[in-house]
């Protein structure tokens, strides 16, 4: 069985909601057009880290997320994993990933779980605390937010489910981009799953995102790299590899969870 993914590799505006809605819809257009299976997008990307402004801008309820998500899935019959965008819930902001199959079913959301201090993120956002497992595509996947991919634990607690695909939706910094690439190999190989992972590309008034982002095979091969411009990228990739990663070396099966507390 194969799948075919599109990484939407986005610029985002800082706190220019109309514009990222409004880019947000034609990647997902383009994306079509191309006949993916799966779009993926990148974090934040409704407000970028416009954190201190998000009393008015952030999302509330993940309504206008979830309505525009929503019809574009369904209109274009495709999956959409909608990255993450700021949310404002019962008077907290979470960074929260809604996923839609293509007939507009949610169907998972996730609040991102590890907030990054060095973009004082948990001073504004409050922590999620539960998986995102999902069936998406016919496929078993797992979602993270970019800090996420730090905790091995974390993606590993998710990827127990069976997951195949692990996606993965960042605004990662241009100065750790070596680290971007290294985690997300390791998290690939030690999961024996694909790994599809989405960064942003442009500034913020903080920061330069550089993109590079990709799929990575579950032997920790890199498939696809995006480079660093604005962009939609796709590939195609089947299953049988994660078969035989999983027959010939059963990490799975040779776990010793009895002595990881
Ligand atoms: O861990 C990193 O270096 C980047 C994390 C990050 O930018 C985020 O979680 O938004």
């Amino acid at each position: 069985m194969s799948i075919k993914v599109g990484l939407a590799q986005i610029d985002v505006s800082f706190g220019q909601t109309d514009e990222n809605f409004e880019r947000v819809e034609k990647f997902v257009a383009q994306a079509a057009k191309q006949q993916v299976d799966v779009v993926v997008f990148p974090e934040m990307w409704n407000t970028g880290y416009a954190l201190t402004e998000l009393d008015q801008l952030a999302d509330r309820d993940g309504a206008h997320t979830k309505e525009l998500l929503s019809k574009l899935a369904k209109q274009y019959h495709v999956n959409i994993v909608g990255g993450s965008v700021s949310t404002n819930r019962n008077g907290h902001f979470y960074n929260t990933s809604y996923i839609f199959d293509s007939e507009g079913q949610l169907v998972s959301q996730y609040d991102k779980v590890h907030l990054f201090g060095l973009m004082h993120e948990e001073q504004f956002i409050t922590a999620g605390a539960a998986k995102n497992q999902f069936t998406l595509a016919g496929v078993l996947s797992a979602g993270v937010i970019c800090y996420d991919i730090r905790f091995p634990e974390w993606l590993r607690t998710n990827a127990l489910g069976g997951a195949k695909i692990i996606y993965v939706s960042a605004e990662w910094p241009e100065p750790r981009i070596k680290q971007w690439e290294t985690l997300l190999a390791a998290r690939a190989i030690e999961n024996q799953a694909f790994v599809v992972a989405v960064n942003r590309v442009g500034n913020d008034p903080d920061n330069h995102f550089s993109g590079h982002s990709q799929v990575i095979d579950p032997l920790g091969n890199v498939v696809l790299d995006a480079g660093e411009d604005e962009t939609l990228v796709t590939t195609e990739f089947d299953f049988d590899q994660i078969d035989q990663v999983r027959g010939s070396i059963p990490v799975f099966d040779d776990r010793r969870p009895e002595l990881y507390e």
